[in-house]
């Protein structure tokens, strides 16, 4: 039997997965590591973390492997987007990575509108600009930082740098590289128009390439730190949604996925290169080659529930911490939260605004928190439905995928909120079967995407909506889009305690 590696660096941990010819899961490893949040709106990680721990977990997986380890054809990646890597002349990360839910670069957003014009960015980039963007981290850099500007010699995305590591080779793809705001989306080439009007060198930008691309092999030494063999395929991966797309199937038009990690993605695949969502949600290249996907981001959706839980119960296990969530009714007894704790992306693109809890009362319970934190962010994720479905897309099927996917009352809630049917898959881990897919295109098993998803994608469950439920939660919803209006001045006169 033959295998492949998908290797899934999340913002709370790099899980991997090995995977064989079948698209069985034949072994898993996790390795969390956690956020640096110097300030509030800060959110950085160091590198070395990354690769120490992808180091780590793949020696484990190597190391309880029963086969023969040259049966490990290839590895590939899928990453957390956007986050800033820095590298000297002599390939060494210059400062911690600047993260995709880091949201410091308010002003630089403002200076790209007027540099670029929002017409004209949206026209190449096909987005707006947006806080958690690289481009706007990098001219934060520049004008905070420019003694690490002026040593810069490129930069990289945390998956590239990851792969770097591990070959010896210096790429970028696509599907990540279209979340730079310095990619000519429909081009599929570094735009000289922004990279010259930020005083970007071009020698910043890595090359070009496809996800299933061969990048190199494993280099001796990561041989030797890991136990694979020096044989092994290295293939580019891809932006964590587009491989958790490509790992739950989303490979043809009208398919729809919902992922929470710790963001959330409502996600729409796209044939097209030309459609006008106005910056409404994002438009990416596909981890497929000359395709293209649309989706809505919640910028805290799996943080909102790991920060609740962390603050009021962080001994307990999600599983422990959600019991009793089942018992309280649709609405949690008139408890409503907005996930907002991080600021927000879609539809108020808001580096300001922070959550509530609106509604409390002396007869609730630690359960109707935790349901209506979940609750909240399944609110926030129906605000991207609710575009898609505006723009005429027809969304009665989702397949839901992530940590969120774990838990059955959260999969039944999300049915019931989104009024769709949902789907869920044999393994929730969508962007490691992503990136797995990729090696195993790459390694030349399939002659396809889409052929290698109908052999290893499968559905496990599903869950239809509940009447009385549905109708419950579109009123509530009204209710929930209310608060953030009502809370947008507040939280402006609030920011200058925060700390
Ligand atoms: N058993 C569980 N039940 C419900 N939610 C869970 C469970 N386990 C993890 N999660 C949620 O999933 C999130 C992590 O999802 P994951 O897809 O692993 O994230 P990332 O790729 O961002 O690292 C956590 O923040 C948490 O909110
Ligand atoms: O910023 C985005 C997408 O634009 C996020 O989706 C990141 O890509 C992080 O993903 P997770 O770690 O939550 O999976």
């Amino acid at each position: 039997m033959k295998y492949v590696i998908g290797v899934d660096l999340g913002t709370s941990a790099v899980k991997i997965l090995l995977v064989n010819q079948n698209g069985e899961v034949a072994q898993e490893v996790s390795k969390s590591y956690p956020l640096i949040i110097e300030k509030s709106g800060y959110s950085e990680q160091n590198p070395e973390e990354w690769v120490a721990k992808t180091t780590e977990g793949l020696a484990e997986l190597v190391q309880a492997f029963e086969g023969d380890v040259k049966d490990i054809e290839g590895i590939s990646f899928s990453g957390q987007m956007h986050g800033l890597v820095l590298l000297d002349e002599a390939n060494q990360v210059l400062r911690n990575a600047i993260l995709w839910n880091d949201t410091r670069t308010t002003k630089q957003c403002q200076e790209i509108y007027e540099v670029v014009g929002q017409e004209k960015l949206l026209e190449i980039t096909k987005n707006p600009a947006l806080e958690g963007f690289t481009l706007p981290k990098i001219l934060w850099v520049k004008e905070n930082e420019p003694e690490t500007f002026k040593s810069a010699s490129v930069f990289m995305l945390p998956k590239d740098y990851l792969r770097y590591r591990i070959t010896g080779n210096i790429h970028m793809e696509y599907s990540d590289a279209a979340g730079t705001l310095m990619l000519n989306v429909s081009k599929r080439e570094w735009s000289p128009e922004i990279l010259h009007l930020f005083g970007i060198a071009p020698e910043l930008c890595p090359p070009l390439v496809e996800s299933h691309a061969c990048v190199g092999t494993v280099t001796v030494e990561f041989a030797q730190a890991t136990g694979l063999s020096e044989a092994t395929q290295v293939f580019a991966g891809g932006a964590d949604n587009a491989c958790g797309a490509i790992g739950s199937g989303i490979l043809s038009e009208g398919k729809t996925l919902c992922s929470i990690g710790t963001s959330g993605v409502v996600l729409s695949y796209e044939e097209r290169n030309d459609l006008d969502f106005e910056g409404k949600v994002h438009y990416f290249n596909h981890g497929e080659e000359n395709t293209y996907y649309t989706m809505g981001v919640t910028l805290a959706a799996g943080y909102s529930l790991s920060w609740f839980k962390d603050t009021f119960a962080k001994e307990e296990a999600f599983d422990q911490f959600l019991e009793g969530v089942d018992g309280v009714p649709a609405g949690s007894d008139g408890l409503l939260f907005t996930p907002y704790i991080v600021g927000e992306r879609t539809p108020h693109a808001d580096s300001t605004i922070r959550g509530s809890f609106i509604g409390m009362d002396a007869g609730h319970e630690r359960k109707h928190f935790a349901r209506a934190v979940l609750e909240g962010i399944t609110f926030s994720l129906n605000e991207s439905i609710e575009i898609f479905r505006n723009s005429g897309k027809t969304i009665d099927s989702i397949i839901s995928i992530g940590g969120g996917a774990k838990n059955e009352t959260w999969l039944q809630m999300q049915a019931d909120i989104f009024n769709a049917k949902i789907e869920k898959l044999t393994s929730e881990q969508g962007p490691g079967m992503g990136a797995a897919m990729l090696a195993a295109y790459g390694c030349g098993w399939f002659t396809s995407l889409k052929e290698c998803a109908q052999s290893f994608i499968q559905t496990s469950k599903t869950y239809h909506p509940i009447k009385e439920n549905v109708e419950a939660y579109q009123k509530l919803f009204s209710i929930y889009q209310e608060v953030y209006t009502q809370t947008k001045v507040l939280n402006d006169q609030l920011k200058e305690f925060r700390r």
